[in-house]
């Protein structure tokens, strides 16, 4: 339990986030695209190419849903009045995003970010951050992302015995999922490089905890381990390829939760069951038959041959 008797969660949940922004070229989403895995077994992929490169009679490459995490990482600001916290043992719980029109090629994004939810989980605080983020030039809302942190070791900042909890969004959106019983619809799996996080990072999230071996014994971990999200793009682009055959736009909405870090260059198997227009997806390492990640992805409509 920290330290924390000054915390406050009324004025932490009064705190106003600065707005952010945020611009991005067709470099960084291709960039963002092999830091996620696409192409990297198969060059000329037919369902990733146009995620790093203008096929023929293409005007512009096409921007991955999953891009949508990076478009608002800026503003992912866990500095509360009065929450103090390690920041070297902050962890990625889960991630909720929704698109509510496909990623221009480039774009000069402008964020306005919010508390939704603050909950004292004893040994842990957990933080959920909410960002929308709107095309400048239109004003158009192009998605909207809920990130949530689990805080080792900031939690029992409560002032009653019932543990503070607050959250301002409704419950069908949370990431917890029920894995279906029965046979996976598809399956893929997927090799993540040993260099993994390395690329990765160059998206934005510069976290020594994917990269400092220092670091990541301090937080616990035997080396560096891979982003969430990096983790997340891999499923994602995974129910692209497998359900949506390649095209990221039939995707409407995506939850995830982190249950357990995965290393660079481990195995990722990605198990998709489909619920009508939902599809329950799990990643499990291979190498350690866990399970690191599961959620559900919303579409918009499913492909004819499904
Ligand atoms: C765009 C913005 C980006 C955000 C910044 C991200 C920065 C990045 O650089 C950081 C990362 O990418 S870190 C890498 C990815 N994340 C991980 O590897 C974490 C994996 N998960 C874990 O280790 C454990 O689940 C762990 C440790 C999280 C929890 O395990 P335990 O401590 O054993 O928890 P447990 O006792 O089971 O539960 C305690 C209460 O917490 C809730 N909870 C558990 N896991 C959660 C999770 N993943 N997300 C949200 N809530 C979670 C439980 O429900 C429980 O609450 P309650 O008692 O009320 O049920």
């Amino acid at each position: 339990m920290a330290d924390t008797p000054e915390f406050d969660p009324a004025l932490a949940l009064s705190h106003k986030f600065p707005d952010t922004t945020y611009s991005y070229t067709e470099r960084d989403s291709a960039l963002y695209a092999l830091g996620i895995g696409a192409c990297a077994s198969n060059a000329v992929d037919a369902d990733e190419l146009k995620f790093v490169y203008h096929e023929d009679g293409q005007e512009s490459i096409k921007v991955l849903p999953t891009f949508a995490a990076i478009i608002a990482l800026g503003s992912a600001a866990f500095d509360l009045p009065g929450l103090q916290f390690d920041p070297r043992l902050l962890l990625h719980g889960q991630q909720y995003i929704e698109l509510y029109k496909p990623f221009p090629s480039s774009c000069h994004i402008h964020n306005k970010v919010s508390l939704a939810g603050l909950h004292d989980k004893g040994k842990a605080a957990i933080l959920e951050v909410e960002t929308k983020s709107y095309e400048k030039e239109s004003g158009d809302l192009l998605c909207m992302n809920r990130s949530t942190v689990y805080l080792r070791g900031a939690g029992g900042f409560s002032n009653s015995s019932k543990p503070f909890s607050y959250s301002n969004y409704p419950l069908n959106q949370t990431s917890a999922v029920k894995i279906p019983d029965s046979k996976p619809f598809s399956v893929f799996e997927d090799h993540t490089q040993a260099s993994q996080a390395l690329l990765y990072r160059l998206s934005g999230d510069y976290n020594p905890l994917h990269s400092d071996p220092m670091i990541a014994k301090v937080a616990g971990f035997s080396q560096p381990i891979l982003h969430g999200l990096c983790t997340l793009g891999f499923a994602v682009r995974a129910i692209i390829k497998n359900i949506c055959k390649g095209d990221p736009d039939m995707i409407k909405s995506i939850a995830g939760r982190f249950f357990l870090h995965v290393y660079p260059g481990e195995t990722l198997v990605t198990e998709m069951w489909l619920e009508g227009l939902r599809v329950i997806y799990r990643t499990m390492v291979k190498e350690r038959k866990r399970t690191v990640l599961s959620g559900y992805v919303d579409l918009r409509g499913l492909t004819s041959s499904l």
